[in-house]
């Protein structure tokens, strides 16, 4: 195989090389089944990334940790507090935050994805913390910002030489050319607080009693009395951290893609705001019990996460030993990647890919189709990394449409057409774009009042 040349004409699975280092892509379903799935455990690592983990400290991101041990218990413990039957608890706290969101959204349309962000922010912060953050400007999310802006450069492998060549992470501080060890150290300060400082300040909230349930203090109060108290709490500090670093930016980017689907289709939008009609009434606005009876609502979220893929390359994964998958070698350490964007674009699955049609998920009666493909074969990756965080994930993004729906009509601005242009990263949004928020009645308003 020549450095950086495709190596396949397979199609469904692209391999190439590149300095060294194998990248292979799966481009189907049946690809990532096969190995993320069938062979789960040697599929299941991280690739090497000396200097976002080892140099800058993100060893502590459940995320990006080798699979191992240490994976296994922080993701027990998170999926302890985020499986599917879990999650009901923290319902009331999305809905309430979903009728606030709408009506910042009417007071001030034109910031919408301002709001939809501190609304994303103050759920799992209470949810992971018991904290309440209301706005950017506050202490911890200064501290996420500026960590999150060494991760953005350190966290991009090939960035650094040092994650194609690890032994050079032992060259002194001063050495010449050592500028990366340098920014690794500050990078690894910010990191350090941006872990520390919300997981100190719960800490502090509990022991004065002042605080409201969360991940956080759920988890403490788990700890064995005989363990080793600094180990246990690592953990907890890590799962609570990663909860806003995994969770935050992804929903957001949900969010801002169902607004921009339902600004683009009025009919659609009709469609399920009658359904919220017929199926809630007026006297009171959509709560998660509704859903089953909501067919065309759920379709439509569906449809969101299909669409516009949030994470189109997901996350990559990597094989802890050699294997050999239809002719090709796969040397261990490879990075393989699941195309997420090829899957949920796939014309056998979902014909006319490019269209937005919540009706690909309904049966000739309009109710959920069990034989249609769910976006979650790929929508929140694969095997044994799958997201822990979908069924939350899931449970904002439709708190928050079903509401919006209830409560506002959202139009395009007049004169202006609207496309799906996606700004595309590890995680996609939509490129900035203008809408208008009417409400559709006073009394749905009022109702989000009184809340
Ligand atoms: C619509 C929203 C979301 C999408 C599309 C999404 C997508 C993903 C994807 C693609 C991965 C990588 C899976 C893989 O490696 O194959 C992932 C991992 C992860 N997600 Fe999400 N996610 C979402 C919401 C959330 C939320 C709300 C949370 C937390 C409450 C969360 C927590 C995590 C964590 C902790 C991991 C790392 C898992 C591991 O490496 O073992 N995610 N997510």
């Amino acid at each position: 195989m020549v450095d950086g040349s495709l190596s396949s004409d397979v199609g469904d699975v692209v391999s190439f090389e590149s300095l060294g280092v194998t990248t292979v892509v799966l481009n189907s379903l049946q690809a990532t089944h096969d190995l993320f799935d069938k062979r789960s455990t040697i599929y299941s690592d991280r690739p090497r990334m000396p200097m976002i983990t080892e140099l800058c400290g993100w060893t502590q991101s459940l995320g990006l940790m080798h699979y191992g041990e240490s994976w296994r218990r922080h993701r027990r413990e998170f999926h302890q507090l985020m499986n599917y039957k879990e999650v009901v608890n923290y319902q009331p706290l999305q809905l309430k935050e979903a009728r606030a969101l709408v009506l910042k959204i009417l007071q001030d349309p034109e910031e919408f994805p301002v709001h939809i962000r501190r609304t994303q922010t103050a759920v799992i912060f209470k949810v992971a913390y018991g904290i309440d953050v209301r706005d950017e400007n506050n202490k911890f999310m200064l501290k996420i910002k500026e960590a999150l802006e060494g991760f953005a450069e350190a966290g991009v492998p090939g960035t650094f030489l040092v994650d194609r060549l690890p032994i050079l992470k032992y060259v002194p501080d001063w050495f010449p050319g050592a500028a990366f060890k340098r920014k690794a150290k500050i990078w690894r300060k910010q990191a350090e607080e941006m872990w520390g400082a919300p997981f100190e300040e719960a800490k502090k909230l509990i022991s004065q009693g002042m605080h409201s349930q969360s991940m956080t203090e759920t988890m403490l109060s788990r700890i064995p009395e005989e363990s080793e108290r600094g180990f246990e709490e690592e953990v907890v500090r890590n799962v609570a951290g990663i909860a806003y670093l995994a969770g935050a930016d992804t929903t957001i980017s949900a969010m801002e893609t169902f607004i921009l689907a339902m600004a683009m289709h009025p009919d659609l939008q009709k469609r399920a705001q009658q359904e919220i009609d017929s199926v809630v009434g007026p006297n009171r606005l959509p709560e998660f019990a509704d859903f089953e009876q909501l067919p065309f609502v759920v379709a439509v979220c569906r449809e969101v996460l299909r669409w516009q893929p949030i994470t189109p390359l997901g996350i990559v994964h990597s094989n802890t030993e050699a294997d050999e998958y239809r002719g090709y070698h796969i040397p261990k350490g490879s990075m393989v990647i699941g195309n997420t964007w090829a899957i949920l674009r796939d014309e056998k699955a979902y014909p006319e890919p490019e269209v937005f049609k919540p009706d690909r998920f309904l049966d000739k009666d309009g109710k959920l189709d069990p034989n249609a493909q769910h976006p979650n074969v790929a929508a929140f990756g694969y095997g044994r990394r799958i997201c822990p965080g979908r069924w939350f994930g899931e449970q904002s993004l439709l708190s928050m449409a079903a509401t919006a729906l209830a409560v506002c009509d959202i139009q395009p601005v007049k004169g202006e057409k609207l496309e799906a242009n996606m700004l595309h990263g590890i995680v996609t949004h939509p490129a900035p774009f203008r809408c208008s928020f009417r409400e559709r009645s006073a009394n749905a308003r009022l109702l989000a009042q009184e809340e």
